[in-house]
């Protein structure tokens, strides 16, 4: 029996992982990937689990489970991000660090994928605790990681603050300042420019490139996001940059709809004052729900995965489906939307793939300890952008598939024939 045949691991369990090899498989049929190399490349090399006990600010000692899964090892350090959410389980931190995996081959990278996270709702948790919570995360994970075997950023509930505490960890621990050993952190401690603004910078970059290929024009474009944090946030603010009106926002709390453009200035304020969107007045409230099926030009996910699924999929009505979010489409609903035709799709790991560009960058930099100008950084982003999203339409033609999975098959491949050149059997 193949391990990926196992049922009852808890990995299996997981319909986020399932729904990460059935991508896995159906790329690895369209380029025929041959089966010895098949599985190697497919499951991941290592799936830690750690117990983080935190004591809280009324004395009591909670235990939360935390986890960090490298997929491979193959092309050089693992690299991905840590999410503090209270749905995080192994299942999914194994799907997110196997997309790390093809989103860093894609773009060219010299990383395997790997993610990090912690089951906890971070907003319940005072500072304190979230300090205490993420210093004694790393804490657990000093023999796993460093700057040549695992990069560790920010994700969902995580911020540039958590990578300046794990980063603070790892460096007492081993006696010297070690930038390089978390990326996403704050410019005064070897953070690079650009970073912050990097995934949602690219969403809206790769958007106006798929708009210009459908001859429109981003100030006739209107614009659907849901999330409103790091990503989500940035994405409006780029997008409205290019010209293209923001007509619904949301975060976990609900959204905001208001043909007439929202003012996104004002939510941030709101936001910023009350930690959520909830109670703002600044459009007509819609649940998340609802939110996806607005009419607009571009639906841009930029939350949870696995959002648009076989029950949606047929009622979007976008023309572009920019997901920013890490894996926010079901295989049904991809099914569904390949049988509409009429919903152009910029897969997750080429759309959000500006956060692990500018990173990698940051990595660079504290690696020479030479710094790089904002400008130059978003040059050299929108540089590689331009050449993965060139090389996926290319694969697209030859394979004559959807672009996902041309996406997918580049990536894979990519992992595969190193794996294969390094030699299968050790
Ligand atoms: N940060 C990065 O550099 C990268 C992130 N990504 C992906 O982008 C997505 C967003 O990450 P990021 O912006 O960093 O995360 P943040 O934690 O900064 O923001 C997440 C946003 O999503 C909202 N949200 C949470 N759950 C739901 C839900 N069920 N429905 C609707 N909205 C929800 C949150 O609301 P609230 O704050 O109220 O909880 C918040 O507004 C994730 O899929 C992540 O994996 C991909 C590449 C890089
Ligand atoms: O910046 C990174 O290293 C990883 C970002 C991330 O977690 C992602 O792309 O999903």
């Amino acid at each position: 029996m193949k391990p990926s045949d196992r049922s009852g691991s808890s990995l299996y369990d997981s319909d986020v992982f399932r729904m990460a090899c059935r991508q896995f498989d159906l790329a690895a049929d369209l380029i025929d990937l041959d089966r010895d190399v098949r599985e190697r490349t497919k499951l991941p090399k290592r799936c830690l689990t750690v117990t983080v006990p935190v004591k809280h600010d009324d004395g009591v000692v909670r235990i939360y489970e935390g986890y960090r899964v490298q997929h491979h090892l193959s092309l050089g350090p693992t690299k991905g991000g840590i999410r503090f959410h209270p749905g995080v389980t192994i299942g999914e931190v194994a799907a997110l660090a196997m997309w790390m995996s093809w989103k860093c081959a894609l773009a060219g990278l010299p990383y395997g994928g790997a993610k990090g996270g912690v089951a906890v709702d971070p907003h319940a948790l005072s500072r304190r605790e979230l300090e205490a919570l993420s210093r004694r995360y790393m804490q657990e994970m000093i023999p796993f990681v460093g700057p040549s075997i695992d990069v560790a950023a920010p994700d969902m509930g995580t911020n540039e603050q958590v990578m300046a505490w794990m980063m603070d960890t790892y460096s007492n621990q081993v006696g010297n300042s070690v930038p390089a050993v978390v990326t996403g952190k704050p410019i005064a401690v070897g953070g690079s420019e650009g970073r912050r603004e990097a995934t949602g910078h690219g969403v809206a970059y790769l958007i106006k490139r798929q708009l210009e290929s459908m001859s429109l024009r981003p100030q006739d474009a209107t614009a659907v996001i849901q999330g409103f944090g790091n990503v989500g946030a940035e994405a409006a603010l780029a997008l409205r940059g290019y010209g293209v009106r923001i007509v619904a926002i949301s975060d976990v709390s609900g959204g905001f709809h208001n043909p007439r453009g929202i003012d996104l200035e004002a939510a941030l304020l709101h936001q910023a004052k009350h930690r959520t969107l909830a109670g703002w007045a600044g459009g007509d409230a819609v649940s998340n729900v609802e939110l996806l099926e607005l009419p607009c030009t571009v639906l841009v996910p930029a939350a949870m995965e696995r959002v648009i699924t076989a029950d949606n999929a047929g009622r979007l009505r976008c023309r572009v489906l920019a997901e920013a979010a890490n894996g926010p489409t079901t295989n049904d609903a991809d099914l569904i939307l390949q049988a509409r035709g009429d919903v152009e799709i910029i897969p997750d790991i080429l759309c959000n793939a500006g956060g692990v560009v500018v990173s990698y960058f940051e990595w660079v930099q504290d690696l020479q300890s030479l710094f790089w100008t904002r400008a130059e950084v978003l040059v050299k982003l929108c540089a590689i952008l331009d050449r993965a999203s060139e090389a996926v339409e290319r694969q697209r033609v030859r394979l004559g598939c959807p672009r996902r999975l041309a996406a997918l098959a580049l990536g894979i491949g990519r992992v595969a024939e190193a794996k294969a050149s390094r030699g299968l059997f050790p």
